[in-house]
């Protein structure tokens, strides 16, 4: 079987992949994560930054990488710097839709690289200061882009999602089967014997 690398540090990118019963080992390599475009561009490039790093230290596997970045109002919104940045952060998103981006590449063993991103828009409730405060103590916020995780607490502020949840949570499981399939990955004998209990 072909080897698959997936250059992330995210405990969520390994439970989402687990999920659909791939076998993969993972590598992240330090990448520069500073990158002035629009969020909906940015992950692309810095989940190809992440997937080329990682594809130096494996030659002839299949590297799978991502990123994600909230928007709101044309401002990117990475992992929260401290927590009155993620009480900032929260603040905004009260009452609103904001976009999430997720890019996600994937290089083949002969080094064909295959991108994409997802959009997806997430509408919450609104939520006071108090809830917020306590949200942020709870220290969830805090290694999540736009200081939320939506399969933690913050899924009860979640009244609308148009998209994909699964991009929100960092990796979008229909853009990995699809470049997985483009890149030539034996996807069906990979996952085909697993499934859920
Ligand atoms: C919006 C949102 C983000 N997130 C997470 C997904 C990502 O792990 C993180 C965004 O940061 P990223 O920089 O995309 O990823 P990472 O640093 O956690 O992992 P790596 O670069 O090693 O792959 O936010 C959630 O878990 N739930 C959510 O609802």
């Amino acid at each position: 079987m072909e080897n698959l690398v997936l250059a992330s540090r995210s405990p969520r990118r390994c439970e989402l992949l687990n999920r659909i019963g791939l076998v993969f080992e993972t590598d992240a390599p330090d990448v520069d994560e500073t990158c002035s475009l629009p969020a909906g561009e940015a992950v692309r490039i810095l989940s190809l930054r992440k997937a080329q790093a990682a594809a130096e230290s494996h030659p002839g596997s299949f590297i799978l990488a991502a990123d994600t970045l909230v928007s709101f109002r044309e401002e990117a919104l990475g992992k929260p710097l401290d927590p009155p940045d993620a009480i900032r952060m929260l603040r905004m998103l009260s009452g609103q839709t904001h976009q999430v981006y997720t890019g996600v590449t994937v290089i083949s063993p002969d080094g064909r690289v295959f991108t994409d991103s997802d959009r997806t828009d997430v509408t919450f409730a609104s939520v006071d200061d108090a809830e917020i405060a306590d949200y942020v103590r709870s220290g969830e916020p805090m290694d999540k882009a736009g200081a939320y995780a939506l399969q933690g607490r913050a899924g009860m502020w979640v009244t609308h999602l148009d998209g994909s949840d699964t991009s929100v949570i960092g990796l979008p499981l229909y853009l990995v089967r699809s470049l997985l399939l483009q890149a030539g990955y034996p996807l069906l004998a990979a996952a085909g014997t697993h499934h859920i209990v």
